[in-house]
């Protein structure tokens, strides 16, 4: 493939992960920190792609910056932000097609933890827009023998898989550091993307989206590995600590925490049943015990599956 030069911003876990990646593919990478040397101007300079992993609470503030740099008519922004804004509830990508209306723009997500990636071990993941052709240009830069990129015509469905499920990874985390067991992980996952799916398609996502890589598949992987950072507060807050603990020790963003947030308030604004993540945002809030969190959820009202 043609070398193309990339911008990418946000230089932590996942942005350099990413930048390895098109790197190794021999294309030109620029990556920018907001602490580093390198102004926003001078990377984003002759750039056919802008990839933003940008946490989410400095996603609209980036965009903001880059809006006032020279850019091609012709850049793709690709965004791997898994989150929600809590003002306005928007997506990352809805965030950057506002700010960019005539760019196309893509949704890279999966299950990606990028430390694994980082070693080079076998992975897939989703790049989704309503751009076809810009969807597969970012899947031939970011294609190799241990990436497996597969494309998808719903970006919203695809980024609100990686943003809901960090909610689950906590619920996951809490579930086994009170040691509950394999059936109540696998009860809890499964109604857990039940949850997903509910959201989702009040938000306007497709509910078959939600069985792929960027819905179960990252379900899968957060939920059960130690390395993802939401499992990672879940764990520790079963084990006594709090929430103010847990994130000063954290390495990176959990993500999952602020969505929480802004899904509750959805919940109640739009009186959309959400028990898991209600049961979440109560823990989070120091309003109830792990514990008392299980019992909540385990003493509802007996009901059918699919409803
Ligand atoms: N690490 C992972 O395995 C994966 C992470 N993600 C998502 O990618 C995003 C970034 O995650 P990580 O790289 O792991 O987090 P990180 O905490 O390692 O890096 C976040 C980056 O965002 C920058 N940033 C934060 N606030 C900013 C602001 N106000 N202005 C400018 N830059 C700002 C930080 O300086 C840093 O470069 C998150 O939304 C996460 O959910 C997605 C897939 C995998
Ligand atoms: O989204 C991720 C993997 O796909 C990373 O998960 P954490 O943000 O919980 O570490």
């Amino acid at each position: 493939m043609q070398e193309t030069t990339i911008a990418i911003l946000g230089a932590g876990a996942w942005g350099t992960a990413l930048a390895n990646l098109a790197e190794a593919n021999g294309h030109k990478v620029r990556l920018w920190s907001r602490h580093g040397t390198e102004t926003l101007e001078a990377v984003l300079q002759n750039a056919q792609i802008v990839l933003s992993a940008i946490s989410m609470k400095g996603v609209r503030d980036v965009a903001l910056q880059v809006k006032s740099c020279p850019l091609s008519p012709e850049t793709i922004f690709v965004t791997a932000t898994k989150g929600l804004e809590p003002q306005t509830t928007a997506t990352p990508s809805q965030i950057w097609q506002a700010a960019f209306p005539d760019h196309p723009v893509v949704v890279l997500s999966g299950p990606n933890l990028s430390a694994e990636i980082q070693q080079s071990l076998p992975a897939a993941t989703v790049v989704a827009s309503n751009i076809t052709t810009a969807a597969e240009k970012v899947q031939l830069i970011f294609s190799a023998p241990r990436f497996r990129v597969y494309t998808n015509p719903d970006p919203l469905g695809v980024e609100l898989g990686g943003t809901l499920k960090n909610v689950m990874a906590i619920a996951s985390g809490v579930c086994d550091g009170l040691k509950l067991g394999t059936n109540a992980k696998a009860a809890l996952v499964t109604r857990g993307l039940t949850e997903m799916v509910r959201i989702g398609n009040f938000l306007g996502a497709k509910t078959e989206t939600f069985y792929g890589l960027s819905g179960l598949g990252d379900l899968l992987a957060t939920c059960n590995s130690p390395l993802s950072r939401n499992y990672q507060v879940g764990y520790q807050m079963a084990g006594g600590q709090t929430l103010t603990n847990v994130l000063a020790n954290l390495p990176g963003t959990a993500e999952g925490v602020n969505t929480c947030q802004v899904l509750m308030q959805l919940a109640k604004q739009q009186n959309i049943y959400m028990p898991i993540t209600e049961q979440v945002y109560r823990l989070l809030q120091g309003e109830v015990t792990p514990q008392q969190a299980l019992d909540e959820l385990m003493l509802r009202d007996i009901k059918p599956e699919y409803h």
